[in-house]
């Protein structure tokens, strides 16, 4: 195991009382896995990401990380793992290559090898020809990827990236997505917050989703998805009267559940959504009912997410929606 915690909790005392962050979270990340951690802003992604890092003391629980004792060991944890803050950590003046040495340095890495192993990480991440260039005049996408070379110039076993493609243009995103998934195939384990569905979905092999300091759900994103029973319809109507005449055909429907009037919609659950309508239209229209729209979706993330906490985690564009009508 590269990563192993048990009940870790960390409160924050405020002058407005205390703030639990982090609630007894117990997690395990295999080596070689890409572990993501899922939740709304606040939910204590960050906080617990800086525990194992050890930026900040646990108020109590137990971590081995990269095969150190967090508590026994933090400069053993220290040296086998890499983190790649949310703001990033080069200066805007400064020169990427210099940057990247300095950063080495730090850690023992003599002059020499570290240009070496910063020119390859270089090429690696696809920054050739920016070694000597400033900070400030790279693209969003080229300073988060430096950010990564800083994260893994002294060879981690472990990364950990907090938020990695948080302001990035969906080209970059994607194009950063290949860059870790790269990381991995080298070797190194990867374990990164994020609170886009379609990151977590897209990129990670596992997902832990945490809320108000809990994890929630753990899983693949497949196996959680499937644990969200059936697909979810809504049906739009043209006039708000119509919808307990509507409810009624939808409530005669064999594996319908959650059955929801809002206004003008009606919504609700059916295993295989998209073979059931056409008997369903069929029965709304014998009863002369006119419907303004039809949308069938697939369970996501979020599906999953709200059937665990009866909240949204609100990331409009990655709901996977399917217009039929
Ligand atoms: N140093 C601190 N002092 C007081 N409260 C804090 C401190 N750091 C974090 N918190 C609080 O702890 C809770 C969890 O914050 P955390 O940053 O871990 O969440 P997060 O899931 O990473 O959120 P985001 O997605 O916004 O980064 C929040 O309520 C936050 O305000």
């Amino acid at each position: 195991m590269m990563i192993e915690a048990r009940g870790l909790v960390r409160t924050f005392k405020t002058k407005r009382g205390p703030v639990h962050a982090v609630q007894g979270v117990d997690l395990d990340v295999a080596d070689g896995e890409i572990v993501g951690f899922l939740g709304p802003n606040g939910a204590g992604k960050t906080t617990t990401m800086r525990m194992l890092a050890t930026l900040i003391k646990p108020t109590s629980g137990t971590a081995t990380v990269a095969g150190c004792d967090l508590a026994k060991d933090p400069v053993g944890v220290r040296r086998g793992i890499g983190y790649v803050p949310q703001s990033g950590s080069t200066l805007p003046e400064a020169i990427a290559g210099d940057e990247v040495v300095d950063h080495a340095r730090l850690y023992g890495v003599d002059k020499r090898t570290a240009i070496a192993d910063g020119r390859r990480l270089f090429d690696e991440l696809d920054l050739q020809g920016l070694w000597r260039r400033q900070c400030k005049t790279l693209s969003g996408g080229q300073r988060r990827r430096l950010d990564i070379v800083m994260g893994l110039i002294h060879d981690p076993k472990l990364i950990f990236l907090d938020e990695p493609t948080t302001g990035l243009d969906p080209q970059a995103r994607a194009n950063l997505w290949e860059h870790i998934r790269g990381l991995r195939d080298r070797g190194a384990t990867i374990f990164l917050t994020t609170h886009y569905l379609d990151e977590a979905d897209a990129l990670c092999d596992r997902i832990l989703v945490i809320d108000h300091g809990k994890i929630v759900a753990a899983g693949q994103p497949e196996q959680l998805k499937q644990q969200v029973s059936g697909d979810a319809v809504r049906l739009g109507l043209s006039d708000a009267s119509q919808a307990p005449a509507v409810t009624k055909v939808v409530e005669d429907l064999p594996g319908a559940v959650a059955i929801e009037t809002d206004g003008e919609v009606v919504s609700f659950r059916i295993p295989q959504g998209g073979s059931v309508l056409p008997g369903l239209l069929r029965s709304i229209d014998a009863q002369g009912i006119e419907l303004a729209g039809v949308e069938v979706h697939r369970p996501t993330l979020d599906d999953v997410f709200l059937t665990m906490t009866g909240r949204s985690l609100r990331d409009e564009d990655s709901t996977e929606k399917e217009n039929v009508a």
